[in-house]
């Protein structure tokens, strides 16, 4: 099944407790995190107290996405914050390998993740110590920006090489994830969405309601796709 994911960068930051319950009964799959350092990428959100603080009003996967410079230094503090899953940028990370086994270390699901434009093949020597690699599918930093079509190749690539290497390794998407892309990205083989403004945070509709509209959306081509199989 398709994992929904909010990433929380998008919501109240005023009303974030009471966003992250809401959004835990509504049944979203997990929660994703936005972590930023204001130098891999211009722009500052959230850090490990926020997660720690929302740590007690969900049980739901806690996914930080570290788009920061560095990232082994900081693993055991997010781990510490209550993290379930832990992505770390291999642009960021000069020691990739030691950083992925740090996070298997602390027992959490390790993740690299991936701007638009770095190749995947930063990702031959690192298959045995990675559970989930995150696509960027716009240039990370900001919410609502516009979706990268060249990044719909790198998911077919992506899934070639997953298939080949035999192992079980997620796919997560994140950036741009509208009702117009979320089709084809998972006929391409994405399994976890992080979903923004462009279809769960919208001004025109209640979090509920997106929540389930997206579900039943969900539900609509997992159907259609075994109809056609
Ligand atoms: O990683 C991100 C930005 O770097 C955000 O998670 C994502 O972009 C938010 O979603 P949307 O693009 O739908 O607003």
């Amino acid at each position: 099944m398709t994992a929904i994911g909010p990433s929380l960068m998008c919501a109240d930051m005023g009303t974030l407790q009471n966003t992250v319950k809401r959004l835990d009964e509504a049944n979203v799959d997990f929660f994703h995190f936005d972590i930023m350092d204001g130098k891999f990428v211009p722009n500052f959100t959230m850090g490990p107290d926020m997660i720690k603080s929302l740590r007690a009003h969900t049980n739901k996967l806690f996914d930080a996405h570290l788009m920061i410079e560095e990232p082994e230094r900081y693993i055991d503090l997010f781990a510490d914050a209550g993290c379930d899953m832990i992505s770390v940028h291999a642009e960021a990370a000069t020691h990739l390998q030691r950083t992925l086994q740090k996070i298997k270390n602390r027992g959490l699901r390790a993740g690299v993740a991936l701007n638009p434009a770095t190749p995947l093949n930063c990702l031959e020597y690192v298959w045995d110590t990675v559970d989930y690699i995150v696509l960027m599918t716009v240039n990370p930093g900001f919410a609502g920006q516009k979706f990268i079509p060249m990044t719909l190749k790198k998911i077919t690539l992506l899934k070639n090489l997953i298939e080949d290497s035999g192992r079980n390794i997620d796919i997560q998407v994140d950036g741009n994830i509208s009702y117009e892309v979320i089709p084809q990205v998972l006929e391409r083989g994405a399994e976890m969405l992080v979903c923004g403004t462009s279809c769960l945070f919208r001004k025109e509709e209640s979090l509920e309601h997106a929540t389930s509209n997206l579900r039943h959306f969900l539900q609509g081509l997992e159907e259609k796709n075994l109809a056609n199989s």
